[in-house]
């Protein structure tokens, strides 16, 4: 049988080595890192999401601000915000919660950040970083915290397929790149890609992260062959009611060697994934010089 991930420990297990960093820089007379949330009108799924990191936040010593904006906000006014938390030397940390409004220019606004702050690792100098693969630099929530469960499960990734489902800025992108560092040989698929299951069928690993519900069916996965599900979908169910479900069909998956649940497996390791990245930025810009 299949091992689950279990996202969820290992998230909690990262908080609790956050929150000991914390309690180190506190001993030394130091601040507690501080995260700004910028939440851009009233999606739910949106007020949801930030309403866990805040409340991670909160778990680990963090010191969060929320900053709600109304959804008619205009990009001069998002930008002042910015350029306000960037000059804070009390803040150490800037999430802007995506998506934003039409009217918003995104990228415009996520190359404002300055890339110390930018938990996220959005900006194109730590997208630069991460795909010059000097370890520096802050990497996304997501793909990190992907990252942390395949070293749960696999010891030798040089040299293994991996597929990547979707090239997305945020997952797709990076996780390849990350794949890429540890030398595995990356496939990256996404919506025009031909022959999507016999591709995955080769993978040892594969990351689906295409917002489909059950796209990738057990009959594509090769036995053994580790899977990451990023997937986030709230399906309706015939009695009214809506479940989760990802990208994978995990009734059907028996013979993979490991893969993650949703809800409970990359969910909660990217929240925990923003506290490490606030952490570590809060370090690097207390460092002198
Ligand atoms: N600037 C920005 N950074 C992000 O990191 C970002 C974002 N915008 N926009 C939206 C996505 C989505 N995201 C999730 C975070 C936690 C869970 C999570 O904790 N999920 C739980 C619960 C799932 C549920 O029941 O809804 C789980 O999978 O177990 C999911 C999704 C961060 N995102």
């Amino acid at each position: 049988m299949a091992r689950i991930i279990d996202g969820k420990q290992m998230a909690e297990a990262l908080l609790a080595q956050v929150g000991t960093g914390i309690a180190e820089r506190l001993a030394r007379g130091q601040h507690a890192p501080a995260l700004a949330v910028i939440l851009v009108g009233d999606d739910p799924a949106s007020s949801i999401y930030v309403g866990r990191k805040l409340r991670a936040c909160a778990k680990v010593g963090i010191t969060s601000r929320q900053y709600r904006l109304d959804r008619a906000v205009s990009q001069a006014e998002l930008c002042d915000l910015i350029d306000r938390l960037n000059a804070d030397p009390d803040t150490h940390g800037i999430l802007v919660q995506l998506p934003l409004p039409a009217q918003i220019d995104a990228n415009a606004i996520l190359d404002r950040i300055v890339p110390a702050k930018d938990v996220d690792g959005f900006h194109p100098v730590n997208v630069g970083r991460l795909s010059t693969g000097k370890g520096q630099g802050l990497v996304p929530c997501t793909p990190l915290g992907c990252m942390m469960l395949l070293d749960s499960v696999i010891t030798q990734f040089r040299g293994r397929d991996a597929v990547v489902i979707g090239k997305s800025n945020i997952v797709g992108k990076p996780m390849a790149l990350l794949l890429l560092e540890r030398e595995c040989t990356v496939t990256v698929t996404h919506i025009a890609t031909q022959d999507l299951p016999g591709i995955v069928r080769k993978a040892d690993i594969v990351v689906a992260a295409a917002g489909h519900a059950g796209l990738v069916r057990g009959d594509w996965v090769k036995p053994g062959a580790v899977v990451i599900d990023v997937g986030i979908n709230r399906i309706a169910l015939p009695d009214g009611t809506t479940r989760i479900v990802g990208d994978v069909c995990s009734d059907e998956i028996a013979h993979a060697r490991a893969y993650t649940p949703v809800p409970g497996g990359v969910g909660p390791m990217t929240v925990a994934c923003l506290m490490a990245n606030t952490l570590a930025a809060a370090q690097d810009l207390d460092r002198p010089g």
